[in-house]
């Protein structure tokens, strides 16, 4: 269990706990909360650093949305949407959702799956919000769903094949200070470098109908040793595209 620093006396962050299986401690490295109805993640130990939450509404992931470049951005060339074709995708890394937004505000379908019960908690709670908004609550409810759990197994056992798996692992950061945005240091050192990485290819690469996209930061080896495809490069990162059929 995750132990996690609550007010015990709000009984929304002790529900969270009991759903999520995260245990209430006194004095623990991080603590939830809710700023403004969004359940918040601090790391106490660095108050400097602000809180993380998941908000799809307003803000930088809204904005992107808007103005963001639409189906030519790199994700979505690498994800393959091209007009009146809209992939479902399977994101086995979830994460905060914000690629899984990108695609989903583009028309993909998306299930998102995500092992770290406290990034769960904070991507279910973002959902909730952007599930009871008038604009974008609708298509959000048929498009974004979350699954808790480890891709490791979760793919293996999917019901349905999907024609993109998506997949951005946690890398190593070479930038411990200030490149790493303050909000990312927060994140990165809840969830720490995902090393067991590797193992997601094989199962991505037999799920999915069509290709499997990875992120990679542009000084990262190919996951599990193997080159892709193509790959599209962006200022920072490439997306490793893995292609099994076109995408028609
Ligand atoms: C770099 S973040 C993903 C960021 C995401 N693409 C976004 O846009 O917000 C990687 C996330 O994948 C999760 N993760 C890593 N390995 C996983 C696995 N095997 N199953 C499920 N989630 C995993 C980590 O807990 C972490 O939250």
């Amino acid at each position: 269990m995750f132990a996690i620093h609550i007010d015990k006396d709000d009984n929304r962050l002790s529900d969270i706990c009991q759903r999520w299986q995260l245990l209430p401690t006194d004095g623990a490295d991080f603590a939830l909360l809710f700023e403004d109805d969004a359940l918040t993640l601090k790391k106490r130990d660095e108050p400097k650093l602000g809180g993380i939450s998941v908000d799809f509404v307003s803000g930088a992931v809204a904005h992107r949305r808007k103005f963001g470049g639409g189906r030519n951005q790199a994700i979505a060339k690498a994800v393959g949407l091209k007009a009146g074709a809209n992939p479902s995708v399977v994101d086995g890394t979830a994460g905060l959702g914000r690629d899984a937004f990108v695609l989903a505000s583009l028309g993909c379908n998306v299930l998102l799956i995500e092992r770290h019960p406290v990034v769960a908690a904070l991507l279910e709670d973002g959902l909730r919000r952007a599930y009871l908004d008038a604009e974008i609550g609708p298509w959000m409810q048929q498009r974004m769903q979350l699954v808790h759990g480890s891709s490791l197994d979760a793919l293996d056992n999917l019901q349905h094949q999907p024609d993109v798996v998506y997949l951005d692992p946690m890398y190593p950061h070479r930038d411990k200070s200030a490149l790493v945005k303050k909000e990312m240091r927060v994140f990165q050192s809840l969830v720490g470098a995902d090393t067991d990485a590797d193992g997601l290819l094989q199962p991505a690469l037999k799920l999915a109908q069509k290709r499997v996209v990875v992120k990679r930061p542009d000084y990262a080896e190919d996951l599990d040793g193997i080159k892709p495809s193509t790959r599209i490069e962006t200022k920072k990162n490439r997306f490793d595209v893995y292609v099994k059929a076109a995408m028609g």
